[in-house]
């Protein structure tokens, strides 16, 4: 094609002589007819049109032309190009593969044939001698891409394929850029350097859902609904939704609820950024927050029950001022002007504030997010906080039941059956063990002894969990027997001496 390119183009420095002696020559009717017959010649000749996408425009740097750099690296992998660079930035968790300069790769689209080439310049020399350079950012070398193309197809590449290239050329750079975890929990020093409120670091938590232990219905579930928000841009703006979800991980302690969330994260793709309420001052800064916070990524906010007292006041107040139970239930509306009132007062961060922040006007201010709660104790939360809608999916981590435990041996032990599982599988109906306890008895301390000696520990150490919650409960039971012959006694002397005194005043 770079041939049949130079012989086209001296043929068209030909004509372009004459029609520059036509144009001295001749009238300017003549030369009106000649100019249409000149469109028409050149067209025959050189019918393309080629588009420039520079790096550097008006000095900032050009996305549309990273956007196709990183287009251009997927295509030329395939087409087997011959003369490509290899590059990998900071924030990138893969090497970039981009065209050599001068190199060409064709690509299509809907048809149309295209031609890129990749072009670099050394900017020239000024007066001075010195090497022109517009600001320190800029490099001295102007790199762009052409794009060249039959005329015919002009529509569909500046209608669609250039809209295609920047789409996939993003799409690509997302998944292969860095994923991060950002943390609001910085020093007055980050603040004061004007570095925004948010401090990250990258996040590379091994856990997926294939590792995560728990019920595989379950988490088919959790995996079809992740998939079916990711793919939901157009349902969520047909019905008017801010496309956002909720999500309520509870349940007892080390049952894999920050072990979800990683899990979580790693599926879609997503940052995380993990919210430390107790260091938010008030609701403004919880809105500044939310603003600084990207799309496609995750809010967290661990153990909220612990995190402030969003729950205790509202619920003093509702049994001050309600009486009805309806009235009690009915808890969303009056808890946000309850808790606006508390803010004007107190200039504090509240439930209403939480509540704006999960579904307020201003949460849509970014697009693809989820955001997740953990709780060991969901019944402590206000239940306006975690409702359908703010909290879509409420997911309980529960003790490890045979199925997770099948995971988890697979993950640390790497076997799949075993002659122990049966024994396992039974002592784990009966006792309540978290599949963080399960998981660190499967731990292989000592690579010599191999998965029998880890699932003898284990084994142990459900007896004795057996044996102690049995005894837990025989003292449990005896407690509540000499509880309940106490209130006997109580009641009889009570009968007794409300008998006596009706005696007396008879
Ligand atoms: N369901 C699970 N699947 C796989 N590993 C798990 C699971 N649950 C716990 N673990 C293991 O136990 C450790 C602790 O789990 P994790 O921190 O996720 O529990 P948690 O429910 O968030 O606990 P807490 O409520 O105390 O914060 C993890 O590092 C992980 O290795």
């Amino acid at each position: 094609m770079g041939a049949s390119l130079t012989e086209v183009g001296s043929r068209l420095a030909g004509l372009m002589f004459i029609w520059g002696t036509i144009q001295q020559l001749f009238p300017y009717t003549i030369r009106k007819r000649f100019e249409s017959l000149w469109h028409r010649v050149e067209n025959y000749f050189y019918p393309y049109v080629q588009i420039t996408i520079d790096e550097f425009t008006n000095g900032k740097s050009n996305e549309i032309y990273s956007q196709v750099n990183t287009y251009l690296g997927t295509k030329s992998v395939n087409k087997y190009a011959k003369f490509l660079k290899v590059e990998k930035s900071k924030n990138s968790k893969s090497f970039a593969v981009s065209l050599d300069e001068g190199e060409e790769i064709t690509d299509e689209f809907q048809g149309a044939k295209l031609c890129w080439r990749s072009h670099k310049e050394t900017m020239p020399d000024d007066s001075t001698g010195h090497r022109s350079r517009r600001s320190n950012s800029v490099p001295m070398e102007k790199k762009s891409y052409t794009i060249t193309f039959n005329q015919r197809h002009r529509e569909i590449v500046t209608g669609k394929y250039l809209k295609h290239v920047m789409e996939e050329g993003k799409s690509i750079q997302f998944q292969n850029r860095k994923q991060k975890i950002y943390s609001n929990n910085c020093s007055e020093d980050w603040y004061w350097y004007g570095k925004g409120m948010w401090r990250d670091i990258n996040f590379e938590h091994p856990a997926t859902f294939d590792t995560l232990a728990m019920d595989p219905k379950k988490k088919e579930e959790i995996i079809n609904d992740l998939v079916a928000f990711s793919k939901g841009k157009d349902y969520y703006s047909k019905v008017g939704k801010a496309w956002k979800r909720g999500y309520l991980l509870y349940g007892p302690p080390g049952t894999g609820k920050s072990t979800m969330i990683a899990a979580i994260a790693n599926f879609l793709n997503y940052d995380i950024y993990d919210l430390e309420l107790t260091s938010v001052k008030d609701n403004s800064g919880l809105k500044k927050l939310l603003m600084e916070t990207t799309s496609k990524s995750i809010i967290v906010i661990e153990d909220i029950d612990c995190s402030i007292d969003l729950t205790g006041k509202r619920k003093k107040k509702k049994k001050k001022e309600t009486t009805s139970e309806d009235q009690e239930e009915d808890s969303d509306s009056s808890a946000e002007k309850e808790s606006s009132t508390e803010n004007k007062e107190s200039g504090k961060l509240t439930l209403s504030g939480l509540l704006n922040f999960i579904d307020g006007i201003w949460s849509a201010c970014g697009q693809e997010r989820v955001i997740i709660f953990t709780t060991n104790h969901k019944d402590k939360l206000d239940p306006a906080l975690i409702r359908r809608g703010r909290m879509d999916m409420h997911i309980e981590m529960s003790y490890c039941k045979y199925e997770a435990f099948k995971v988890l041996a697979k993950n640390y032990l790497d076997i799949e059956t075993h002659t122990l599982f049966p024994q396992i599988q039974g002592l784990l109906e009966e006792v309540n063990m978290s599949p963080c306890d399960v998981a660190e008895n499967l731990m292989l301390k000592n690579t010599s002894g191999g998965p029998q000696i880890c699932l003898d520990k284990l084994i142990q150490a459900l007896k004795e969990a057996k044996e102690k919650a049995n005894k837990d409960s025989k003292e449990a039971k005896e407690k509540a027997k000499q509880n309940s012959k106490k209130i006997k006694l109580f009641s009889t002397k009570l009968v007794r001496s409300f008998g006596s005194l009706q005696k007396l005043f008879k």
